[in-house]
């Protein structure tokens, strides 16, 4: 096996809290516990490509690990194999896979990390099949990756969720009102499992229990006799009805993943008003919840992945991702990696919160 003398780094897809934390934690552990030089690569597959990099040492990494966003940019439209380009006035996508492959070997990087999602570690895994030696590290708020405990970026943002559901909690209970916080999650209920049971949610609503909205108003008004005259309602994006269809802000025909997810929040806002006669309000999220410090949790798991990364690079493991195997972080195949986790309906903390009285309108 070729020796490893420089290992390159790029962040793919939606941002999330803790990206930096990792780059720090790849820089620092490459060159204290291997000696081998990184070089970053700017705004994700889109510096591959046009061969945007930058060297980076311990100086370019100091004060980040608390910083949210990312140091090297990202973008989740460049797929080097699908990259869009302007011909004749029209648009046309094309590979740039093995332009990217000569920039690597122009940059003597003989190893590569990326940090990304499902879409990033899709490229990732095609360009490990075309001969690349790459790595993975789980990232996004979302928690949908299979063959991982968590990915990093997800307790940031079910902390965020928790304090808006604690700050919705006391405007609610003044005026009597029903209050609906949508979050994001794409198609998985994790940010809102997670972050209605930490906040003390009366309903949660998620894509994998498709709700009746006739039981999630049985349920507030049974609370309304109680003399519990206010309700918070905590539902994912990707959330929809028994037999309806997820709402959909916005399509992007021309993207790999056209479907801009938003709205379900507002839209049983109506029928909850109606079926209650409660004064009803619904606060979106939103980018929010991806943004700012991540918190001490992620940033320990951030560093942990990182090093783990270089670690792998370092061992061989190309072709692999870094996941957390409690108490453990592992290589596993990117093949088993990019598949979607969703919640299970009869896993223990859906129970767990049926057992405190929360609905999931099922
Ligand atoms: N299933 C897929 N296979 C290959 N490329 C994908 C796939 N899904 C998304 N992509 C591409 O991967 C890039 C990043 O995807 P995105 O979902 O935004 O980020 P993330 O890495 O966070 O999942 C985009 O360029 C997108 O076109
Ligand atoms: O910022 P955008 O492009 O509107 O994307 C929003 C989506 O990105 C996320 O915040 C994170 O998803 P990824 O980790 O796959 O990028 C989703 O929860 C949300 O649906
Ligand atoms: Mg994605």
């Amino acid at each position: 096996m070729k020796a490893i003398k420089r290992i390159g780094v790029l962040t793919g897809g939606g941002d999330c809290p803790g990206l930096n934390a990792v780059i720090r934690a790849v820089v620092k552990t490459a060159i204290r516990r291997y000696n081998v030089e990184v070089v970053g690569i700017i705004n994700g597959f889109h510096g591959l490509v046009n061969d945007v990099m930058v060297p980076l040492n311990e100086e370019s990494v100091a004060g980040i690990v608390h910083r949210g966003g990312t140091i090297l940019g990202t973008t989740n439209r460049d797929n080097p194999f699908r990259y869009a380009v302007e011909k004749d006035g029209e648009l046309a996508f094309e590979d740039r896979s093995e332009q990217c492959i000569q920039n690597l070997r122009k940059h003597n990087i003989d190893g590569l990390i990326v940090i990304g999602g499902d879409g990033s570690l899709n490229i990732a895994h095609q360009f490990h099949a075309k001969g690349v030696p790459v790595v993975g590290v789980p990232k996004t708020i979302d928690n949908d990756l299979s063959s991982t405990d968590y990915t990093f970026g997800f307790d940031s943002a079910v902390t965020t969720a928790t304090e808006a559901i604690d700050k919705l909690h006391t405007t609610a209970e003044s005026h009597h009102r029903i209050m609906i916080l949508e979050v994001m999650g794409r198609y998985a209920g994790w940010i809102a499992l997670y972050s209605g049971v930490a906040g003390g949610a009366d309903v949660i609503l998620i894509p994998e229990i498709p709700f009746d909205l006739g039981k999630v108003c049985d349920h507030i008004r049974a609370r309304n006799e109680r003399g519990r005259k206010f309700s918070i309602v905590v539902i994912a994006e990707g959330a929809s009805e028994k037999g309806g269809e997820m709402v959909v802000q916005q399509r992007v025909e021309k993207s790999h993943d056209p479907i801009r997810l938003g709205g379900i929040g507002q839209e049983i806002a109506h029928k909850l008003e109606l079926c209650t006669q409660m004064e009803t309000r619904v606060t979106v999220l939103g980018h929010v919840q991806r943004g700012g410090s991540p918190t001490s949790a992620d940033r320990i798991l951030s560093t942990r992945y990182g090093s783990s990364a270089v670690d792998a690079v370092m061992a061989g493991y190309f072709g692999h991702m870094v996941a957390l195997r409690t108490p453990k972080i592992v290589p596993v195949p990117l093949t088993e990696a990019i598949e979607m986790k969703k919640v299970n309906p009869q896993g223990q903390l859906v129970q767990a919160a049926k057992a405190v009285g929360i609905s999931f309108g099922d």
